[in-house]
């Protein structure tokens, strides 16, 4: 038996105890597992992933696997990682994005009469606002283009029929969208939205397209799939239900919490009522606590049969915090985080949590983290530089170089393949190989921990491998996100202490508390939940439609299901809304009816 299957099958052997995961496992046509949290989805996927690219799909041919965000896409290389699938061209794993530049406008775009400007550049995230901005204004002189951008965004994820009633009618948003993909094809470019767009196009109008994805991969499995949107539902119809492509989706509609870009929790119940599709429901709760599931439960509002998959009991405690949230984060930091360590052996700060709403909230837990001299990851927008593949990837590089090279870990060849995938446009051997060479002498010339992290990222620079990024169209975003880092290295900056292990050590953060917002805690666990800010009026917003209600509540679900044994919702009943306004709410009716289920 090859390492690998040795791998996935000991993996499997806890399917045994638990018919229905054995039931997916097994599947051999399309299957859709709709499932709650900690039920073992992820594991579900990525063991399956595993045995499939081994037994069912031969080389050459390959899986594609579809997921939410960059972040869930690392999640699920890393847990291929420990079943010991590498990454290879046999093996897509990216978001609906990358995988509609990479596999199918990128190939075949140009062959179909695709009216997109080559070379492919994609647009950065300053550019989209600044095209948006323009073609807003210039459409409705009279408005202020900064609350729209949301309705632009959404309308433009859901109707994608531009012939339909409901675009043609429109006179708000559909004319703006029409100039802003102007001016930015006019440019030369392309941004997230459109990729999707136009990689659905490709597919819905020819089905030589359909076939030649067939042929490089007969599987596409999808994780988090209540929260990709109208344009991924429409694809998996056309390449699976249609043309034959064989499905493997997860995902659980309660945790969809992502309505404002376009994501529809029912479209999942949808699929898996297709006929020909296997569905299978996971019940068991493999992570939190009895009591943890009980009162999320009551947050969502919903009946759910979901169970504890053993004796555990998990607690849930509210804390009142009358001095509002400076009063909260203190509490949190000072108090909670160390007598959670201190009840539990073995216990570390990385299997801590500390959720709160927004970025906001993220920078005062940061603050207090860092005067009380506690060290902590961050996974919000408010990291002091972007997270994305470029950035990620260069955490894992820079563990690498901290000592992971003695153990393989990560493994080179991992780093070696994400090099290689971000440059789509290069076929040829010859420019492979001196790509691969660049990399490889960089790391090897660079091995060591306590190098400063600028020095490390100019060496990157100078070693020509930057250039070599910005030389790549499609990479606009990521240069950014390099340059970014680069700034915060710089004296007075944030990152101007780090080593080159204290940024590999982002990748890898046992020994870090977890500061994050509740949507980007998504697909995590921890032992111990702290959540923030639990006010009336701030969640669920003040005049919150049902619709955000509801969402708001799938919010608060997911946020109290990260926690293995504890969870701790903190409130003071009031907050500081914009230009100091105080607001006396009260606390979040959710933790009233959370309390008030924990208290039966
Ligand atoms: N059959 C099983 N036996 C023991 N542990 C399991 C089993 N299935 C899953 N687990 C464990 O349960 C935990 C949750 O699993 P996983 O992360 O795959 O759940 P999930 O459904 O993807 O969660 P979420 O949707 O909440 O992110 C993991 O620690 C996993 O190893």
């Amino acid at each position: 038996m090859s390492l690998n299957k040795a791998k996935y099958t000991e993996a499997a052997k806890e399917f045994e105890s638990n018919r229905r995961q054995l039931a997916a496992y097994d599947s051999k046509g399309h299957c859709v597992v709709l499932a709650g949290p900690g039920s073992g989805k992820t594991k579900v996927l990525t063991t399956k992933l595993a045995r499939m690219l081994a037994e069912d799909v031969k080389t050459p041919h390959g899986i594609a696997c579809i997921t939410y965000s960059n972040q869930c896409a690392k999640e699920l290389k890393k847990r291929l990682g420990a079943l010991l699938v590498e990454q290879s061209a046999r093996v897509f794993i990216g978001t609906m994005h990358s995988f509609c530049l990479r596999e199918v406008i990128m190939p075949y775009g140009k062959l179909a009469g695709l009216p997109l400007p080559q070379p492919l550049k994609v647009a950065s995230v300053s550019k989209q606002h600044s095209y948006f901005t323009e073609a807003f204004s210039k459409i409705h002189p009279d408005e202020n283009p900064k609350y729209r951008k949301t309705a632009f965004d959404e309308f433009r994820r859901i109707v994608l029929d531009r012939a339909s009633a409901d675009w043609i009618n429109d006179d708000g948003v559909a004319p703006v969208i029409v100039e802003y993909e102007r001016l930015m094809f006019q440019a030369g470019e392309i941004d997230f939205d459109a990729m999707s767009l136009y990689g659905l196009r490709l597919i819905q109008e020819n089905e030589w397209v359909r076939k030649a994805l067939k042929a490089k991969y007969p599987i596409l499995a999808i994780d988090e799939y209540q929260d990709l949107g109208v344009p991924l539902h429409d694809m998996v119809n056309y390449l699976c239900i249609e043309g034959g492509i064989r499905l493997f989706a997860v995902g659980d509609p309660d945790q969809s919490i992502y309505g404002f870009t376009g994501a529809r929790p029912a479209l999942m119940n949808e699929l898996a009522d297709v006929e020909g599709v296997q569905r299978v429901r996971l019940r068991l709760n493999y992570r939190s606590g009895k009591s943890i599931i009980n009162a999320s439960t009551a947050a969502l509002a919903e009946t759910r049969d979901f169970e504890a998959s053993d004796d555990k009991e998990g607690v849930v405690i509210d804390h009142k915090c009358i001095g509002g949230l400076d009063e909260q984060i203190s509490l949190a930091i000072n108090n909670l985080v160390p007598e959670a360590l201190a009840r539990r052996e073995g216990r570390r700060l990385g299997d801590i949590g500390v959720l709160y709403l927004d970025r906001h909230g993220g920078a005062a837990v940061a603050h207090a983290a860092n005067q009380a001299g506690v060290e902590y990851v961050r996974f919000d927008q408010g990291n002091p530089y972007p997270r994305t593949p470029a950035t990620g990837w260069l955490e894992e590089c820079a563990s690498w170089c901290a000592g992971g090279w003695r153990d393989g870990e990560p493994p080179l060849s991992n780093l070696l393949w994400q090099w290689r995938s971000f440059f789509p446009q290069i076929s040829k051997e010859t420019e492979i190989r001196q790509l691969r060479r660049g990399l490889v002498s960089f790391l090897y010339s660079n091995r060591g921990a306590d190098t400063r992290l600028r020095d490390w990222i100019k060496t990157f620079g100078d070693a020509g491998l930057f250039t070599m990024i910005r030389s790549e169209p499609t990479m606009a975003d990521e240069v950014e996100s390099i340059r970014a880092l680069y700034e915060v290295c710089k004296d007075g900056q944030p990152l101007a202490g780090y080593s080159v292990a204290n940024f590999g050590g982002q990748h890898i953060s046992k020994d870090r508390l977890n500061l994050t917002t509740i949507h980007s805690s998504k697909g995590l666990e921890y032992d111990v939940v702290i959540m923030l800010g639990l006010e009336a009026g701030r969640i669920p917003r003040y005049n919150a439609t049902e619709l955000q209600i509801k969402e708001s509540r799938r919010l608060f679900y997911v946020a109290m299901t990260r926690a293995r044994h504890e969870v701790h919702l903190l409130w003071s009943g009031w907050y500081e809304g914009a230009g100091g306004r105080i607001f006396r709410n009260g606390r979040s009716s959710f933790v009233d009816e959370v309390m008030s289920d924990v208290k039966d």
